[in-house]
């Protein structure tokens, strides 16, 4: 496992981004199977609700589970019709925003400055960073993995003032939501050379203490194996994470990450 720079460990992360997806319903079900599931103590658990269904969530998760907004403004809240603030999501109780996600990116066409200011927004106000990086398909076909991702990393060291409440999240394009996930060689490649990016360009301690979780395609059966690979401090997981019991089986992955260590 790798260490911080104080000889601890990194805490696991695992988030799960329910993107656009749920009804009153189906989030109650699957906030009762939350509840029930049985997660391992060492790691920190986060899901990501709509935002309509935050309030909800909130009112009904067990505390164990932090919540996550998807997105934020740029700024304090105003004029500025159909967008929800930093302090309106904390106000609901989020701890975490997931920016910088690439359907933001390459859906909804978002940059690296206004996915910057974001993030830099968030943290002035005490809400933590899940800051999403990672290359299309042909960017890695094209061998420009690396330079995308250092690219996209670089906007965030640009903009942030610290990085002591961001988490990293490589998700490569490629393996979103179409059930190809990256091989725990291919991820393990990516987080170390954006590690060794980070003790060049911001500091050794950052490198060593900040997370940098996989996330695309993650699912039951593939992420004890990712886990075990040095880099990847967890996970940010999309389809899966609408199934309580398959979500709780990722997060209770950290225990094959302890025995590789
Ligand atoms: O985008 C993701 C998490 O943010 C990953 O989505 P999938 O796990 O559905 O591939």
């Amino acid at each position: 496992m790798k260490l911080a720079a104080n000889g601890a460990s990194l805490m696991f992360f695992v988030g799960g981004n329910w993107k656009c997806n749920g009804t009153k319903d189906s989030i109650s079900k699957l906030v009762f199977d939350l509840n029930s599931a049985q997660l391992e103590s060492d790691v920190d658990v986060v899901v990501a609700p709509p935002f309509l269904y935050i309030d909800q969530v909130k009112n009904s998760l067990t505390d164990r589970i932090e919540v996550s907004a998807q997105n934020c403004w740029t700024g304090k809240g105003g004029a500025f019709t159909g967008e929800i603030s930093v302090e309106q999501a904390k106000d609901l109780g989020c701890k975490w925003v997931i920016l910088g996600h690439s359907e933001r990116r390459h859906v909804i066409g978002e940059n690296d400055e206004f996915i910057g200011k974001k993030a830099a927004y968030a943290l002035s106000q005490g809400v933590g960073v899940i800051a999403c990086i990672g290359e299309l398909l042909q960017d890695r076909e094209a061998g420009k993995t690396f330079e995308v991702c250092f690219q996209q990393l670089k906007a965030y060291a640009d903009a942030l003032p610290s990085w002591d409440n961001v988490v990293i999240a490589y998700e490569p394009v490629w393996a979103i939501g179409t059930g190809k996930v990256a091989t725990p060689e291919q991820a393990q490649e990516v987080h170390a050379a954006l590690r060794d990016w980070l003790t060049k360009n911001v500091s050794a301690e950052v490198a060593s203490k900040t997370r940098i979780i996989y996330g695309g395609s993650v699912n039951g059966s593939n992420s004890s194996d990712l886990a075990k690979k040095e880099d990847i401090d967890g996970f940010l997981v999309g389809g899966a994470s609408l199934k309580g019991p398959e979500f709780a089986t990722i997060v209770n992955s950290v225990t094959s990450k302890k025995v590789a260590a």
